[in-house]
């Protein structure tokens, strides 16, 4: 809790230190004058029922009214200045998280559901540190004006003052535990609230509502979300009522201490006990106890939730690497003779089975290797792999001789490009999607435009309402069209591959290019057309290819078989047809698809 609170003291230092000393001078100030308004309001009324002198009345009433101003002003200013620490805050805290989840070089912390129910707690809790800061400042600026409101009223009646502030002790206690519960069930009801969203998510995006209105599921979609829904309304409710039921008895008894002390205080000035400006001072106090008391016992509860969700901020924040990242990484030079992969073990997880079985493989340079095997043979765990998403269980993968793990994982991706299997459409426009390969070159155009041309997209793209700057969305506009928010287009399946294409050209010439299938939605005319421009990108740059069209890996250095996380069987086309095994009973299963058996070769 301590490491939490200084967290959110550290980032609220960052991100506006001189606001921050504003606040606390402000909070000080504010504090103090509601106990400058009891007394000069008990030394106003006293001077009155004694005849003081009009000099000292008025300099008294000057001054309760100036306290009175502050009273009323300082809570306004305040509030100014806690939206603008806030806002303040919330960007730097946005902006440690982001970086802190761009930190994960690996994927494995992405397909944890734990971390995903921290990580969302963590976006919720982005205001939540600067609460802390405030919450902890409050709690201070409440024992300042307690401790005056407490003062003053000992000089009446110390035993009133035992009771009023023995009152104070269950109701602490109380809420802690209440706010303690209430984190505890925000983290329980975590994953019942994220498929609400997913849910909710599904039946408002595009990529779903196909198959929503053709499969008829929406209703059971929005079923399902409701079910998530009340379940955790329910556990909300259950809080609710919990800590109406507790806060309503902690009311009641502060209600009765209140009443008995000013039927007390009105007996004994009856008596003449006490003067009529103590009857007001007490007044006054016990009513500014109870509040400060309570202003601090729900302080301190509410601040002690906050430190608990914002402690989910500082856990991914301050969370390890998911990849251990050398101290003093190898470099990485350009790749000369090829890469090793050495009795790879891989699995996603412990309880999963192992997807690579003792892999060895060596991709030589400047070589084109294709890799071919049957749905959930290993073949993108392979890609993830040289990519450096995962490690490796056992084995070792090494680059001219360096383990990629030896390297950072940022200078080994530098070398690689690639087209992914399940590769992103961007809700952004054409010329963001191409550059997007290689940022530092986002404003090049003509880069741009020959990246597009060579994947054969460039036609399509220049041709579109605004050119490059068109938006590939429609779920967006940009600020130039909010006149015809209809300009975004929508590219076909194709021609979204086209343009992931180009925007793995746009890397320029890496050492290897990974094409996971990427002409997979293409027609058989632009399938080949791809095929010959991939080819000619390829020429020289050691390539993986990776295609279930055995007719686009025909022309491969190296054809290599994965079967159950094992190479089953590796060399060139005609190599391979000669010996009859998987390759050749695959490649001739496909041909007489096209073909028909008649055409098809003998095995
Ligand atoms: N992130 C993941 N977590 C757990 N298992 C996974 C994950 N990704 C893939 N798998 C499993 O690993 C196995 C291999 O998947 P992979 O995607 O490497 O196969 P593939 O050969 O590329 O298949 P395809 O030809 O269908 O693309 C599959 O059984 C799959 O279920």
């Amino acid at each position: 809790m301590i490491g939490t609170a200084k967290a959110a003291a550290g980032v609220a230092l960052r991100a506006a230190p001189g606001l921050m000393v504003v606040y606390v001078l402000v909070m000080i100030v504010e504090a103090i004058a509601p106990i400058a308004v009891a007394w000069l309001t008990k030394l106003v009324v006293d001077s009155l029922a004694r005849q003081g002198s009009a000099a000292e009345l008025s300099t008294l009433a000057v001054g309760l009214a100036a306290a009175g101003i502050l009273v009323t002003v300082l809570p306004q200013l305040m509030q100014y200045l806690n939206s603008e620490m806030g806002r303040l805050f919330t960007a730097q805290t946005t902006t440690q998280l982001f970086s802190a989840t761009l930190r994960f070089a690996g994927l494995r912390r992405f397909e944890d559901p734990n971390f995903h129910d921290q990580l969302r707690l963590a976006k919720n809790s982005l205001s939540t540190g600067q609460e802390v800061v405030t919450g902890s400042l409050g709690v201070v600026s409440a024992v300042i004006t307690l401790a005056g409101m407490v003062g003053s009223l000992l000089t009446v009646s110390p035993v009133l003052t035992g009771i009023v502030l023995a009152t104070g002790v269950p109701a602490l206690l109380a809420q802690l535990r209440l706010s303690h519960r209430r984190a505890a069930m925000i983290w329980d009801i975590g994953p019942a609230e994220r498929r609400q969203m997913f849910y909710g998510d599904l039946l408002t995006t595009i990529a779903a509502a196909k198959e929503i209105r053709l499969f008829n599921s929406g209703r059971f979609l929005r079923g399902r979300m409701m079910t998530e829904l009340r379940t955790s309304n329910a556990a909300r409710r259950r809080m609710d009522i919990k800590e109406l039921s507790v806060e309503g008895l902690l009311t009641l008894l502060g209600a009765v201490v209140a009443g008995g002390g000013l039927i007390w205080a009105v007996i004994s000035a009856g008596s003449g006990a006490l003067s009529i400006g103590d009857v007001s001072l007490l007044i006054a106090a016990i009513g500014a106890v109870q509040a400060a008391l309570n202003g601090l016992i729900i302080g301190i509860a509410a601040l002690h939730q906050d430190l608990l969700m914002f402690g989910h901020y500082v856990a991914v924040t301050s969370a390890e690497p998911d990849l251990p990242i050398p101290a003093e990484p190898a470099p990485l030079p350009r790749l000369r003779h090829g890469i090793q992969l050495t009795d790879v073990w891989f699995r996603y997880s412990e309880d999963h089975p192992w997807i690579l079985r003792g892999l060895n493989l060596f991709i030589p340079a400047a070589a084109s290797v294709a890799i071919v095997g049957l749905n959930g043979a290993g073949k993108s765990t392979l890609v993830k792999l040289l990519c450096r998403f995962y490690d490796p269980q056992h084995g070792s993968i090494t680059w001219d001789g360096v383990d990629i793990r030896d390297v950072h994982p940022d200078d080994l991706r530098h070398r690689i490009s690639g087209v992914f299997q399940d590769h992103m459409a961007y809700d952004m426009s054409a010329a963001d999607n191409v550059s997007i390969g290689f940022v530092p070159a986002r404003e090049d155009e003509t880069r741009i435009r020959g990246a597009a041309h060579e994947a054969g997209i460039d036609d399509k793209l220049s041709s579109l309402p605004r050119g490059y700057d068109t938006l590939l969305t429609r779920t967006f506009f940009s600020e130039d069209d909010k006149d015809a928010p209809d300009t975004g287009v929508m590219l076909s399946g194709g021609q979204w591959q086209r343009t992931a294409l180009a925007r793995a050209m746009f890397r320029g010439h890496r050492d290897l290019v990974i094409l996971d299938e990427p002409s997979a939605g293409l027609d058989p005319e632009a399938e080949a057309d791809v095929h010959t421009r991939t080819r000619r990108r390829r020429h020289g740059a050691t390539s993986l290819l990776i295609s279930h069209r055995l007719n686009t890996v025909r022309d491969a250095d190296l054809i290599i078989v994965l079967e159950d996380g094992a190479i089953r069987e590796a060399g060139k086309h005609d190599a391979l047809m000669a010996v009859r095994g998987p390759y050749a009973r695959l490649f001739n299963l496909q041909a007489t698809g096209y073909r028909g058996p008649e055409e098809a070769v003998a095995l």
